[in-house]
């Protein structure tokens, strides 16, 4: 399990570190941890340090220290601090033999010319935004320099990010934060690795753990991200005598004139993560993806929910994909139900707000996370971990805002997923993604468990799939990868 850390969780480990007189050491070990990463990345030639005013660019001078003890040419360009751990790190330096040189955008420029690494200790978590004008020349010639040649790797985060949001922060039209070849973290993830503009600028993200109880990490965390191995456990079982009752009757409740794939979609996903029967119930005729699927047209859908009595209805239910303009109406009947149930596209509507029960699943993706919550797409994707929080508030039960990555919500909780492909923003892929979490529900598993574990056999088989289909994959070749996507979580 990772954890991902805001900088008031950071701020909270750092005081318990503190208290601890273990401060000196994190340090220690975060400097290593990126001297180490900085001689995987650049076995030789000069190594070019910039280091800020805060414990940032305390931990450039112990990445420093450690590069000259090894025998590296090291030269570091900083800025004054009043830091006092950095100043003690400053004063390390110099009595190693080390020499500091004051940061300016002209000796960036000369000195990173023949630098094999250039390492960005100039601003990690402790930056607001909006960047100062004289740091602003320092990340353009930093960005300048990278452009030349010269390999970035940056301390913690690249400098001008802010810790918690998945945009780029505006400066002015000035070049605003610094793009890295790779970052190395510490202690946990931090949300502008992981989302939208903002983790294209940390290129590959290594975490360097700091070496403290994992209890002080955990208790600090905002979010986490399972691992596979945290996943694994989650896979349903059946005995050899399981029988197809056994395995989860799933109901896929969509479909319109016109909009008919979408069930169908949903239904096949259903089936290839493990669901023992799966009926769609449509208003429309739905095409046959495979026939497996029993499919069940009703001229009257809202009559046909109603009409069913307890004991007919299924383990579990996967609605809204294509299901037109009466979607919320219905959806209020099957949430009735208390039967685990997945909200998914047209089932999306702010007039369910409160209606969540705990077996429920919402499946927004930004553009339905917007519409839920009044508010912007570009609002949604600029801060995913708090637009999902805002969504469980809102909705109840557990929610997943879709993306790359997908968010995980249940109340004061949050989980990141791992993986996936950009081949998979295609058209049905959500769908799909509907249908494997009401099979999961329907062999058992709760809603949070259901949606950390379907998120990832999805972004996994989109993954085997892109292998084959690269940007062109389309729903159904993730739908027949499922299988695979299990074995590989199985096997881990
Ligand atoms: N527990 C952990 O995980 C550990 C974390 N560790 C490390 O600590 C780092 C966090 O250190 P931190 O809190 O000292 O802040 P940091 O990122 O150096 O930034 C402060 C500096 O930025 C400046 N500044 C701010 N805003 C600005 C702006 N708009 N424009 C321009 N400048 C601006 C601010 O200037 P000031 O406001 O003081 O004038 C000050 O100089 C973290 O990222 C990791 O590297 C490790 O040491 C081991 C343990
Ligand atoms: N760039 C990406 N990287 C990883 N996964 C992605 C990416 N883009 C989309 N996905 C995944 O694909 C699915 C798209 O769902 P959605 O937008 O609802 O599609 P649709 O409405 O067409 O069915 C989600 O599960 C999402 O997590």
């Amino acid at each position: 399990m990772t954890a991902i850390l805001d900088p008031e969780g950071v701020r909270a480990l750092d005081a318990r570190l503190e208290r601890a007189g273990l401060l000196d050491l994190a340090m220690e070990d975060a400097g290593r941890a990126v001297a180490d990463e900085a001689g995987r990345r650049a076995p030789a030639g000069p190594v070019l340090l910039l280091a800020g005013g805060g414990a940032n660019g305390g931990d450039a001078f112990v990445v420093a220290r450690h590069l000259l003890t090894l025998g590296r040419d090291v030269r570091v360009l900083a800025l004054p601090s009043t830091h006092p751990l950095t100043r003690l790190n400053r004063r390390r330096w110099h009595a190693v033999g080390g020499h500091t040189r004051p940061l300016t955008p002209a000796a960036l420029a000369r000195q990173a010319g023949g630098a094999a690494l250039v390492v960005d200790g100039l601003l990690g978590t402790g930056f607001r935004p909006p960047l100062r004008p004289a740091l602003a020349g320092v990340v353009a010639a930093l960005n300048a320099a990278r452009s030349r040649g010269a390999p970035v790797l940056a301390i913690d985060l690249p400098s001008g990010l802010d810790a918690t949001q998945a945009t780029v922060p505006e400066a002015n039209g000035a070049e605003s934060s610094v793009q890295a070849d790779v970052t190395v973290t510490f202690a946990g993830l931090k949300a502008a690795l992981l989302f939208g503009d903002a983790a294209a600028r940390s290129g590959e993200v290594v975490l360097a753990p700091l070496r403290v109880p994992p209890a002080w990490v955990a208790d600090v965390q905002v979010a986490e991200q399972p691992g596979d191995l945290d996943l694994a456990p989650l896979l349903p079982q059946r005995t050899a005598a399981a029988h197809k009752g056994m395995a989860g009757r799933v109901w896929v409740v969509g479909g319109h004139p016109g909009t008919t794939g979408a069930p169908a979609l949903a239904g096949l996903g259903a089936l290839r993560a493990g669901a023992g029967l799966v009926t769609l119930h449509s208003a429309a005729e739905v095409p046959l993806v495979t026939p497996e699927l029993m499919a069940q047209r009703h001229p009257d859908l809202a009559a046909f929910l109603r009409d069913t009595p307890a004991a007919r209805r299924p383990d579990a239910v996967a609605m809204g994909m294509g299901l037109g303009p009466d979607a919320a109406a219905l959806a209020l009947e099957v949430l009735g139900w208390a039967v685990p149930t997945v909200l998914d596209a047209d089932a999306l509507q702010p007039e369910l707000a409160g209606r969540g029960h705990a077996a429920c699943l919402w499946t927004p993706h930004p553009g339905e996370a917007a519409r839920l919550l009044g508010t912007s797409a570009a609002g949604i994707t600029r801060d995913p971990l708090a637009a999902a929080r805002a969504l469980q508030d809102r909705l109840g039960g557990v929610v997943v805002l879709k993306g790359g990555p997908s968010v995980v919500a249940r109340a004061g909780e949050l989980s990141v997923s791992r993986g996936g492909h950009p081949g998979m923003a295609s058209a049905g892929m959500g769908d799909t993604l509907s249908g494997v979490l009401a099979a999961l529900l329907g062999q058992g598993l709760g809603a949070w468990d259901a949606a950390r574990l379907g998120v990832r056999l999805h972004a996994r088989a989109g993954e085997r799939a892109a292998v084959r289909f690269g940007y062109g994959l389309g729903a159904t070749d993730v739908a027949h990868e499922l299988g695979g996507a299990w074995a590989d979580l199985r096997g881990t």
